[in-house]
């Protein structure tokens, strides 16, 4: 007899079966084809890498495992995914499709804008479900704190039971898509079980060292939850972990470990506060959040910005600390959110490099990329969005706060191991006789900046403030009204002063007050 009415899963960034609202209603729903596509216009484009694609492969080969527990089987496609959508709805009859929404680049927004018209002339009943506090067509920001809360409250969805299973040819686990890049050869390793046990392992264990570690780079690899690829590609849902964390404050006594795990959970708040930007206005992937800041995008000839761009990509720019995080990012895929930051700013401030061109660098080397945190922190740290202090890392203050000892900049680049503490962070000041018996000869071994920081620093304030300064009033409004963080009463006011306090303290950022925007807290 030939197969009619299917109930079509398509997995995108939520792969699990735990608290998957689509894979629940597809199962009462009838015989369910779960489904993952990789669209080649996705997997092609300028953000994507190769270890992505491998961290996504071993969440899918876990996925597998757990939807055969339900007697279901994987499907899935190398193919363009509304072409898929048609051909199995001409040979099968699509009853329904069930996903979760996604906030994601422009190839994913044109996909689900090409299905969702194809689905409502097919009439075919395509059910999105929200998978985090992120809201679709949110009228009004003033709101948004509320939606997120009831959202992390409501109860996790439990996996179902079982399903009717469908079972076509597809093209199974092993193949990768064509994607550019290298395997980063320590990256995290993805699945269902690794994203449970890395929770737990912090939730219990390493949360203890939360707010102290997660600044330096050293202490951060263990400090910092470990959690964002995870949370990327849906291996765990966030309300998942935000209950998981709240359970966990409730048992625990000690005061200073309640504290750590409510600094965790704004954390895993302003997941949604940043991707939610980018759902409100996907054009700010591409543009500046306040337009007159395109200006700054193209002070330098193209190239002078390719050959900065690439010294900052391949960690030859001379400051040690930013090519140590650069390396260790290219090799791991990861870096804690100061260090991101302070790579950011250098490009944008300190080299005066385009935002975009870096920020995709970045992206593909992030394993955890999520488009809808990394291009609203991308624009944050270069200084674009209007509504912020502007705030400059600088790489040699950055460099003695964060690691006194040097202890990782050595780790990432060899080339320095023999230099004393005293040059550690700037090498290029060691007279020659000193870079001849430390085995680093500036120019052979190690570059010399490209710039000097006090001159560059300088002259990033001066552009951006001649900028700023020009701002209309209502541009401000605009955006703080569309973006902006509201005060909030669901979070523990202890946590959000102390952080305050803690970023206003930071000696190794120039930071300046914005103009006429009032500053509203440390998320925009
Ligand atoms: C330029 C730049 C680009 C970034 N791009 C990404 C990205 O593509 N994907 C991504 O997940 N994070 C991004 N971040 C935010 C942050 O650096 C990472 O979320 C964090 O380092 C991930 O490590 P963790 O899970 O151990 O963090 P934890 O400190 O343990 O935080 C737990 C979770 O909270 C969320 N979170 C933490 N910090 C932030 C933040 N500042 N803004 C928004 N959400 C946050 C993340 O989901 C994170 O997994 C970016 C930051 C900068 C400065």
């Amino acid at each position: 007899m030939p197969l009619r009415d299917v109930h079509v899963v398509w997995f995108k960034r939520d792969l699990r079966v735990a608290d998957h609202a689509a894979l629940s209603a597809a199962c009462e729903a009838g015989p369910v084809l779960p489904l993952f596509i990789w669209a080649p216009q996705v997997w092609s484009a300028e953000d994507a890498s190769l270890s992505q694609a491998m961290f996504v492969r071993d969440c899918l080969q876990d996925l597998a495992d757990a939807l055969q527990q339900l007697g279901l089987h994987l499907h899935v496609y190398h193919h363009d995914p509304l072409t898929l959508l048609q051909r199995l709805h001409a040979k099968f009859g699509i009853a329904g499709l069930y996903s979760h929404e996604e906030t994601g680049n422009q190839h994913t927004y044109t996909i689900d804008r090409q299905v969702q018209a194809w689905c409502r002339m097919q009439g075919i009943v395509w059910q999105e479900w929200p998978q985090n506090g992120v809201v679709r067509r949110l009228s009004d920001r003033q709101q948004w704190q509320a939606q997120w809360a009831l959202r992390m409250q409501a109860p996790v969805i439990a996996v179902p039971a079982s399903g009717l299973a469908v079972r076509l040819p597809d093209h199974g686990l092993e193949r990768l898509p064509a994607v550019a890049g290298h395997a980063q050869a320590e990256r995290q390793v993805g699945g269902i079980g690794v994203a449970e046990a890395v929770m737990a392992d912090f939730l219990t264990r390493r949360v203890h060292g939360y707010q102290r570690g997660i600044s330096s780079p050293l202490s951060a690899v263990q400090a910092c939850s470990r959690l964002s690829p995870y949370l990327a590609w849906g291996a765990v849902s966030l309300r998942t972990v935000v209950q998981a964390t709240r359970v966990r404050a409730q048992q625990t006594e000690n005061v200073q470990q309640r504290r750590q795990l409510h600094s965790f959970e704004s954390r895993l708040h302003w997941h949604c506060h940043f991707m939610q930007k980018l759902e409100s206005e996907p054009r700010i992937e591409h543009q500046s959040f306040y337009r007159g800041f395109e200006a700054l995008q193209s002070r330098l000839p193209d190239a002078a910005v390719a050959l900065r761009l690439q010294a900052w990509q391949v960690a030859q720019t001379g400051w040690p600390l930013v090519d140590a995080c650069m390396q260790m990012l290219n090799q791991s895929g990861w870096l804690n959110f100061r260090m991101r930051a302070m790579l950011m700013s250098t490009a944008s401030y300190l080299l005066q490099l385009p935002w975009r061109p870096s920020g995709l660098h970045l992206a593909r080397a992030f394993v955890d990329y999520e488009p809808g945190i990394h291009w609203p922190q991308v624009q944050m740290q270069s200084g674009t969005t209007g509504i912020n202090t502007l705030r400059i890392y600088h790489p040699v203050k950055q460099a003695l706060t964060q690691d006194p000892q040097g202890v990782f900049v050595r780790q990432w680049l060899p080339v320095l191991r023999q230099v004393p503490d005293s040059w550690i962070f700037e090498p290029w000041r060691m007279p020659t006789s000193l870079q001849r018996r430390y085995g680093c000869l500036i120019g052979r071994d190690y570059p010399a900046p490209m710039v000097d920081i006090g001159e560059a620093i300088q002259t990033a304030k001066q552009d951006w403030f001649a900028i700023r300064q020009t701002m209309p009033a209502h541009a401000v409004a605009d955006i703080l009204q569309r973006h902006a963080s509201r005060k909030s009463r669901h979070f523990p006011k202890v946590d959000r002063g102390s952080l305050r306090k803690k970023s206003n303290r930071s000696a190794a950022s120039v930071s300046a007050q914005s103009l006429a925007a009032p500053q509203l807290s440390l998320q925009f």
